[in-house]
């Protein structure tokens, strides 16, 4: 059930921006969780498509443009984001799951009234989550889960070091990560 918050009308109130390990649920939790508290809700990943030539997937993109250039694409649409949004009140922000591996992105995020929220959940889970629909692009189809499980400890390294909260949703479904992150953010600004 959706109530008002008050949150959005409220000055001085970050973006909050959730960040983790591909499969951790932050583009479907961030939904979520604005819903809940009536915040506007973006996804970057989306921001980043609303960029590109028609027909282009993210993933398209990143396979055959290269790391570099999606990072700069990543880079603009979030630099974009902020201005038009940050200042305005509490929002929501699902980043990518290498947003925080992008010097530029880091920056951008660090520079802004933006507060990052680590998703945080077990490598044997997430695994599980992305394999049940077959074996992604993104990992060694030799090896997929010592390829995914690479990933995720250096992954882990950066999101710990650049988080400022990290949410350990373990065993957790999307509803209930939901209400465990609203329960955190209304905790912190008494509502
Ligand atoms: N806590 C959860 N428990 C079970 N499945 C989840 C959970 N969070 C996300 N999922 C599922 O995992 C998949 C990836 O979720 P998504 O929100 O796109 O993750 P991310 O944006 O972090 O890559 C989706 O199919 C989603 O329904
Ligand atoms: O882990 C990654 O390297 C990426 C994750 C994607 O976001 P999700 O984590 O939301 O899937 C997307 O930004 C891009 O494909 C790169
Ligand atoms: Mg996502």
């Amino acid at each position: 059930m959706p109530f008002d918050s008050g949150f959005e009308k409220m000055d001085n109130m970050p973006v909050i921006a959730l960040g983790g390990i591909k499969h951790t649920g932050k583009s479907t939790v961030g939904k979520i969780v604005s819903q809940r508290l009536a915040l506007p809700f973006h996804d970057l990943d989306d921001l980043i498509l609303k960029d590109l030539p028609p027909r282009w997937s993210i993933r398209k993109w990143y396979r055959e443009k290269g790391e570099q250039e999606f990072r700069n694409k990543e880079s603009v649409a979030l630099a974009q984001y902020l201005k038009e949004e940050d200042q305005k009140g509490m929002r929501i922000l699902a980043l990518g799951g290498a947003t925080l591996e992008n010097p530029q992105a880091l920056n951008l995020l660090k520079g802004s009234d933006t507060e990052i929220y680590i998703l945080d959940e077990e490598v044997e889970i997430l695994y599980h989550r992305i394999i049940k629909r077959g074996i992604p692009p993104f990992l060694d189809p030799l090896n997929p889960e010592e390829s995914f499980r690479k990933m995720y400890t250096t992954r882990k390294q950066t999101l710990l070091n650049q988080g400022d909260y990290i949410i350990n949703i373990h065993g957790m479904d999307q509803t209930n990560a939901a209400e465990h992150l609203i329960r955190l953010i209304r905790s912190k600004y008494g509502r």
